[in-house]
């Protein structure tokens, strides 16, 4: 390991790695740790300004210390057993709510780990597939959290992800002193604070654990939790993390987590849109969108989005990873986050009025991809005009 300023290089194959303050920390799971994310680190830390480094959400401290953690080991998708984990923690009960596009596979993970996980989910016939490997089946949130020592939810948006946790027969109905619940779902910091408030009035934990990562990474355990909340809930759950994701960040009060997820998708939803205009300018000035890709691919703007969506947005495709509707939410509750701070957000905004466009033009259960079509259709209207 080399050491830059305020951050290091790591080598890979060597152990979990924790960067560590009084507030926030990250752990790289390093056996799974790809280059780009310590790319990340290594870039990211030097160009923080010293005036945003005194903030709680800066997540890499001024003075790093760290410590090293036993390698969890790597999650196979195949259905490989996690031979790390001791016996007392995989058996813990852990619940899992709402099994959409991304909650299914991470459920899985865990099962196929040899978790005890018992699952629900609003839609039941979503349940089978998990059930079929193993998982038990309860019929309502409040259920599951009441037979299970941590609870995982994956919900669509704040309303549900409301709904589930503090509705009727909804988590918190069924939890009490020693149990944990870990919101998984992508929401903004006041919805993700007044979940914790209710979770917290039974006597449980609370953390909240927004993942970056799509579909692919879900299903290959690749994800990166930024959680916040309850120190001792976040170290109990983090074999389960580290089941499904690559890395954890640890980033302090209950919002700094939905924070820093929103402001990921704010960047990422403005970067798309951009993207699909310049194939689109390319088209018509008489180039070849696939050639722009292969361009982008080898210098500095490279990015494994670009690169995995670009082929299939040329031909007009958009299997659904991340559905357009959830990266609207996201743009929208990033806009209010830079409100609460009267931040000017302008490209952003005119971002998320592209993904209003492609929504209204009944693309919000297509991949966020075909934001192309918004562009597509206003370039057209132009031509008309
Ligand atoms: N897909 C991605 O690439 C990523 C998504 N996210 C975030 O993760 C969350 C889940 O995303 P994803 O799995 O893609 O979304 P999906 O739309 O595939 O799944 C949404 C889940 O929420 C449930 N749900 C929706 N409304 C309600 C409700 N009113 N009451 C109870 N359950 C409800 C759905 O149940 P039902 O099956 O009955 O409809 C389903 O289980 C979102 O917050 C998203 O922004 C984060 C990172 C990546
Ligand atoms: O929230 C979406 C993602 O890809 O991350």
């Amino acid at each position: 390991m080399a050491l830059f300023g305020n951050c290091f290089l790591l080598k890979p194959n060597f152990l979990s790695l924790t960067f560590s303050s009084s507030s926030s920390f990250v752990v790289l799971n390093t056996s799974k740790a790809s280059t780009t994310t310590m790319s990340l680190c290594t870039t990211f830390a030097p160009q923080i300004p010293a005036h945003f480094r005194r903030r709680p959400f800066s997540s890499l401290p001024s003075k790093p210390l760290f410590s090293l953690h036993p390698k969890a080991s790597n999650a196979d998708p195949k259905g490989a057993t996690f031979s790390s984990f001791s016996a007392n923690e995989l058996s813990l009960h852990v619940g899992f709510l709402g099994l959409g596009i991304m909650g299914s596979p991470m459920a899985q993970n865990l099962i196929k780990a040899g978790c005890d996980v018992t699952v629900w989910n609003r839609t039941k016939s979503k349940c089978d597939p998990l059930l079929s490997l193993g998982a038990k089946y309860k019929a309502s949130p409040e259920e599951v959290a009441s037979s299970c020592d941590i609870t995982f939810a994956m919900l669509a948006d704040p309303e549900s992800a409301v709904d589930v946790a503090c509705g009727k027969h909804g988590a918190a109905n069924g939890l009490s002193p020693e149990k944990g619940y870990v919101d998984i779902s992508t929401v903004d910091g006041p919805t993700s604070k007044s979940i914790s408030r209710h979770i917290k009035a039974t006597g449980a934990l609370f953390l909240e654990a927004p993942v970056s990562g799509s579909k692919k990474p879900a299903e290959d355990g690749q994800l990166i939790f930024l959680t916040a909340g309850d120190r001792p809930l976040y170290e109990k759950a983090a074999p389960f993390l580290d089941i499904m994701g690559k890395s954890r960040f640890y980033l302090g009060e209950v919002g700094n987590g939905a924070a820093m997820k929103l402001v990921v998708n704010m960047i990422m939803g403005s970067m798309m849109a951009s993207f699909s205009e310049g194939l689109l300018l390319s088209e018509k000035v008489g180039l070849d969108p696939s050639v722009l890709i292969e361009v982008i691919s080898q210098g500095a703007i490279s990015a494994p989005m670009f690169s995995m969506k670009g082929p299939s947005m040329v031909q007009a495709l958009y299997p659904t990873a991340f559905p357009l509707k959830h990266q609207q939410k996201d743009l929208r509750l990033a806009l209010g986050l830079a409100e609460s701070v009267s931040q000017p957000t302008p490209i952003a905004a005119a971002a998320n009025e592209q993904y209003k466009v492609a929504k209204s033009h009944g693309l919000g259960d297509k991949d966020f991809s075909a934001v192309m079509e918004a562009v597509r259709t206003k370039m057209e209207a132009a031509a008309e005009d």
